[in-house]
């Protein structure tokens, strides 16, 4: 591996339902890390901090399982070693709302710096639910999953698409370890209409130098996404993948109001406890 002033070992491991990364040194005491968790939110859109960090500041990016893999036989074993002045990242979506996730990561590596991706837990769900359709057709409309009892309103809480949106509950699992000031939490809405602005916050939070800035991105009318401009080096610019930004299935307004209901109170507590209003009572329509 060579040695740079900066180098970021950014180990990524998709699943889209919440995500994160983790930054690690290679000498422990001394190297930074940052894990992210996030929730179905686009953790996938913070990697131009890779790749356009990459190619200021010698990037590589391996991808590593993490945490997923019981035991956690101390992943940083297997991970690239890190020198001082370099950050290591991992992002396993499942962190955020994997019980055992927070005490293993602060065992292993109590300075982690994590980064959360959290959007309004209703689209949330309904993305999580295109995601699991595309791969299985078969599988019953949303509006049937998300209710226990539909005549009674009951929702189904148990089902995963539902319950990873309640973000107060993970959060609170993560304070009993992290302070809220080694959190980060990214908007998902921000990071689709002001990419910048997420990423400048991102890059701070990091300690990195603002090397991602407005003029790496444009909006692309056919992915109806932001993308990254295409590099000098390459041919083509970079959007995220097919699974990213798949058009969601019409949804029932009658449930996606009962599902607002539902949230209310958990996105309520959430900004409460993260101090940021991230204001999803305000939209007036899920995609
Ligand atoms: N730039 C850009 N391009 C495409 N998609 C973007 C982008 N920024 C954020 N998003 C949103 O990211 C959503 C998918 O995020 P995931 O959580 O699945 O990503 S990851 O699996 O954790 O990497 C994805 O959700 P869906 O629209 O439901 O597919 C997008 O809304």
């Amino acid at each position: 591996m060579p040695m740079a002033n900066r180098l970021y070992n950014v180990l990524l491991r998709p699943i889209n339902t919440s995500g994160a990364h983790h930054v690690q040194g290679p000498r422990r005491n001394k190297a930074r890390r940052a894990l992210v968790p996030e929730a179905a939110g686009g953790a996938a859109a913070l990697l131009p901090i890779v790749q356009e960090g990459g190619r200021d500041a010698e990037v590589s990016a391996p991808a590593w399982p993490l945490l997923t893999t019981p035991p956690l036989l101390l992943r940083r074993n297997v991970m690239p070693k890190t020198l001082d002045g370099q950050i290591t990242m991992e992002k396993t979506p499942s962190y955020f709302v994997t019980n055992e996730a927070p005490r293993r990561i602060h065992s292993m590596a109590k300075d982690t710096k994590l980064i959360v991706v959290v959007r309004n837990p209703v689209t949330r769900a309904i993305s999580d639910y295109t995601q699991t359709l595309s791969k299985k057709p078969e599988i019953p409309t949303f509006e049937v999953l998300a209710f226990k009892n539909r005549t009674l309103g009951l929702i189904d809480a148990s089902w995963s698409a539902i319950r990873i949106g309640i973000y107060a509950l993970h959060l609170e699992n993560w304070l009993q370890y992290f302070p809220l000031s080694q959190i980060l939490f990214v908007s998902g809405e921000r990071l689709i209409t002001d990419p910048a602005g997420e990423m400048a916050k991102v890059q701070d939070f990091l300690g990195l130098k603002r090397i991602v800035t407005e003029k790496h991105f444009y909006f692309n009318k056919t992915k109806g996404f932001p993308c990254l401009k295409k590099p000098e080096d390459s041919s083509a610019p970079r959007c995220l993948g097919k699974s990213k930004g798949r058009t969601h299935p019409k949804i029932d307004p009658d449930v996606i109001h009962r599902l607002r209901k539902f949230y209310k109170p958990f996105n309520v507590m959430f900004y409460q406890m993260t101090g940021q209003d991230f204001q999803w009572e305000q939209e007036e329509s899920d995609k």
